[in-house]
């Protein structure tokens, strides 16, 4: 029986993550060692044992699930896919030639997390083009040579390490003679929490131990332990995150505000909405639209911003060259948190959404945001070029557009042909790509506003927008898996924002 919880898969705190050696552990037996070290802060648990039959892992990976019941602390096993379920255990974690990640991810299914072992560049690379959702982090290493581990590949140093983060927006674990006097040579890896084996189980204290790492980690500034209730060994209660959307009406609810208040609820963050105007609209298309006055759009930021902390904004339809320029000063002027911008030109169905004068005005407003969004008609509008037809263009045009603008560029590849919906991340010269499989669905309406409202929602928990990014686009692969239980409308419906839940 699963313990796993209904709704989203929580990205799970890595910061210090305890990996069992049932040897090392002693006649202690694991599940005091394990209990102590969750008491003490240990965040994330993987039961690793090369020598017990599956029976005897199943009945000690139940125990460890009763010491961790109420503690939120998720327990992975290490290697069996096949024991995730009679444990009940939250994942698993596999190494390079365990399984194929992709067919673990169909054996679990959506609720179960994944780790994965990466030993080089070229293994993190491989791992980062796997379909967004396949696994939900990476294991890095060995940092160091361990005795832990037999026949362990070469050690990559902490210089190695960075590398390797630097890589892949999947977050990331160190692991391999990890220990506290150690920690400092990990500051500003960017990895997102350290796995250690020996350091708890060996040690004669592992509640003082694993205070100690606790202690480390937050003089490192690794892991949410560093910002998030520091070397006390308590979590900060949780904040959810406000998100703003400045965007247009869509009265059928696939689109516009309606679909971002959508996500960003379906994603745990509280939504607010500016609108900037009223369209009247079906899945089959928009007979109208009803601009509001640019000086009303800003009087509805500047009295919110009066009152209301913000963590991220998603700007969407404007509709008229005065509101853009409005929403351009008051990004620039008024707003501090991180900014998606989903430049929406035409809707799904065809219908023009930003008149053609007001065109210049959003290109203008593009270099003042963190994110833009375009999809490939929108990006050749914005380069004056004809639309990428190949996914080599598609990379061309992302690099061209976030050069021409001086901010980051996610060029989506809806509208490409293939099995995979490809959207290329274009940042500071660095291309990522995230690949999905592409669904094959009617109910493709507002998936533009869905995926920027998710981006701008992600990032308000995450604070990284390679990891927003792949989360909003792994939120939207799913809602779109699953948007033919909605029958809404003749045309193109809505994605089923809500699939988390029901
Ligand atoms: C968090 C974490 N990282 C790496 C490993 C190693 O996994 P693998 O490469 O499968 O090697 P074994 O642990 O199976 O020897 C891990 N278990 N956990
Ligand atoms: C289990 C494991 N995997 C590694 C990898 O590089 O993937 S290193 C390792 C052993 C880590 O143990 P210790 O913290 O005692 O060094
Ligand atoms: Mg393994």
């Amino acid at each position: 029986m699963s313990t796993r919880r209904a709704g989203p898969r929580p990205r799970p705190d890595l910061s210090l993550y305890l990996v069992t050696d049932t040897v090392l552990c002693g006649d202690r037996g694991v599940p005091a060692v394990v209990a102590e070290a969750v008491a003490a802060g240990v965040t994330c648990v993987q039961l690793r044992d090369k020598t017990l039959d599956d029976d005897s892992l199943v009945a000690l990976g139940r125990e460890l699930r009763q010491v961790l019941a109420g503690t939120g602390v998720p327990l992975l096993v290490d290697d069996r896919v096949h024991l995730v379920e009679p444990i009940g255990a939250d994942g698993v974690h596999i190494g390079q030639t365990d399984m194929d990640p992709v067919e673990a991810r169909r054996i679990l299914g959506e609720g179960a997390l994944i780790g994965l072992s990466t030993h080089s560049v070229g293994q993190v690379r491989a791992a980062s083009a796997l379909p967004v959702g396949t696994v939900d982090y990476l294991g890095m290493g060995p940092v160091w040579a361990t005795a832990t581990k037999a026949g362990h590949a070469p050690p990559i140093g902490p210089d190695g390490l960075a590398a390797m983060r630097a890589e892949s927006w999947l977050p990331a674990v160190a692991i391999g003679s990890v220990k506290a006097h150690s920690l400092a040579a990990l500051a500003g890896s960017g990895v997102d929490g350290v796995a250690v084996v020996s350091a708890l189980c060996a040690a004669d204290d592992p509640a003082a131990a694993t205070r100690e790492l606790r202690a480390a980690l937050a003089r490192a500034g690794i892991g949410r332990t560093a910002s998030a209730g520091g070397a006390s060994g308590k979590a900060s209660p949780h904040r959810v995150p406000s998100v703003l959307s400045i965007a247009g009406s869509d009265p059928s609810g696939g689109a516009g505000i309606q679909a971002d208040l959508k996500a960003f609820s379906a994603l745990g963050a509280h939504g607010c909405a500016v609108l900037t105007a009223l369209t009247a609209q079906s899945t089959q298309g928009v007979t109208g639209i009803h601009p509001v006055p640019a000086a009303f759009v800003r009087e509805q930021v500047e009295t919110l911003l009066a009152d209301v902390r913000l963590d991220a904004v998603k700007v969407g339809m404007l509709g008229s060259a005065e509101v853009a320029r409005k929403v351009a000063a008051l990004v620039r002027d008024r707003v501090d948190c991180p900014v998606v911008l989903d430049p929406v030109m035409v809707s799904t169905a065809g219908s023009r959404l930003l008149a053609t004068d007001a065109v210049e005005a959003v290109c203008a407003l593009a270099p003042e945001v963190d994110l833009v969004t375009p999809n490939g008609p929108e990006a050749a509008v914005m380069l004056g070029a004809a639309e990428a037809t190949t996914l080599a263009e598609q990379r061309e045009q992302a690099v061209a557009l976030a050069e021409r603008l001086g901010t980051r560029v996610l060029l989506k590849g809806g509208h490409l042909a293939g099995a995979e919906s490809v959207d290329v991340l274009a940042e500071e010269g660095r291309l990522r790509e995230l690949r999905a499989p592409r669904v094959d669905t009617r109910n493709t309406h507002g998936t533009g506003c869905t995926l920027s409202s998710a981006i701008a929602a992600e990032h308000a928990h995450h604070s990284d927008w390679g990891v927003a990014v792949g989360r909003a686009k792994h939120y939207l692969t799913r809602a779109l898996q699953e948007a033919d239980g909605l029958d809404i409308g003749a045309g193109p419906g809505p994605v089923h924002h809500f699939h988390p839940w029901w």
